[in-house]
């Protein structure tokens, strides 16, 4: 890492996936990937999901592009330090950070990510609202995936929010085991980048729980894209498809950190609501911050 001047940090969190946040307008940072998994070690460093490096899209190579419709970029980065197109939890507490900065106004405004520019609305009570976008579900709406922990098999659905994601409806949370290690997913090459898995049970009508394997992260308390895939997942699996059906349909997504509420409307588009919180802010020790290797 390289810094001359103090570098600050936040931590937020959106229903308990939690994030270290850095601020950097103008993308002078360097953040190798060793020094964001040094950042986010829950003993060694602030500890977190994951990290939202916060850059003006005009300095990022990656958003130049968006500059025109978002003056902000979303530099997701996993715990391990992997990059990530998108974090439904993580966009939601980058609008919450950057009202907070004074850096937007309070209502709506639009933040670039890997996966496009995303409309984001900060409601009076405490909700973030984001438009997520269209799902993709690559393989048409069956099941095409298996997930397996041990000795349990379930088909899955693969479902792209930017990000993928197979879900699996179980009759038990708890059969996913502990999830210290990644579940196995099949076909490989379903998930040429690897996936987030998530697994599913009933709470009631158009209303689930899950648990969620992060890529690059491990088990987190919730996972905002996860859940809109498993609202997807649910609705299929339901009979429900907005789009064709022209009515939206809205599901409660329990999650271990909270709830979420998730609409797929009409037009196919995502809207996930829930909250955003940020919870300290201070300044890193310059030597701890300089003495992180390099990559
Ligand atoms: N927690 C996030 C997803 C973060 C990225 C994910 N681990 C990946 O690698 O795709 C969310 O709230 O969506």
């Amino acid at each position: 890492m390289n810094s001359a001047e103090p570098v600050r940090f936040l931590k937020g969190h959106g229903t308990e996936n939690d994030f270290v946040i850095i601020p950097d307008p103008d993308g002078t940072l360097e953040l190798p990937p060793s020094a964001v998994a040094r950042l986010c070690d829950r003993r060694a460093g602030i500890g977190g999901d994951g990290l939202l490096h916060v850059v003006r899209s005009a300095a990022h190579p990656e958003a130049r592009a968006m500059a025109g419709e978002a003056e902000w970029f979303m530099d997701y980065r996993n715990a391990d330090g992997s990059i990530a197109e998108m974090c439904g939890n993580g966009v939601r507490v980058f609008a919450r950070y950057l009202e907070r900065a004074g850096l937007a106004g309070a209502g709506d405004l639009a933040v670039a990510t890997r996966a496009g520019v995303r409309r984001v609305h900060l409601a009076k009570n405490g909700d973030v609202t984001v438009h997520m976008g269209a799902a993709r579900l690559p393989a048409g709406a069956d099941p095409s995936v298996t997930v397996t922990v041990g000795e349990r098999s379930w088909p899955a659905r693969n479902v792209n929010m930017g990000n993928p994601h197979a879900v699996a409806f179980v009759d038990d949370l708890d059969h996913a085991g502990d999830l210290l290690t990644a579940p196995a997913v099949a076909p490989a090459d379903a998930y040429p980048e690897g996936t987030n898995v998530e697994f599913v049970v009933d709470r009631g009508p158009r209303h689930v729980a899950l648990r969620v394997h992060e890529r690059g992260a491990g088990e987190t308390r919730s996972c905002g894209t996860g859940a809109c895939a498993v609202m997807v997942a649910a609705a299929r699996r339901d009979g429900l498809d907005p789009a064709a059906d022209g009515a939206p349909a809205t599901y409660t997504v329990d999650v271990p950190g909270g709830r979420l509420v998730i609409t797929e409307r009409a037009d196919g588009g995502i809207e996930m609501t829930g909250p955003a919180v940020i919870l300290a802010e201070g300044t890193l020790d310059p030597d701890w911050f300089a003495a992180s290797p390099g990559d």
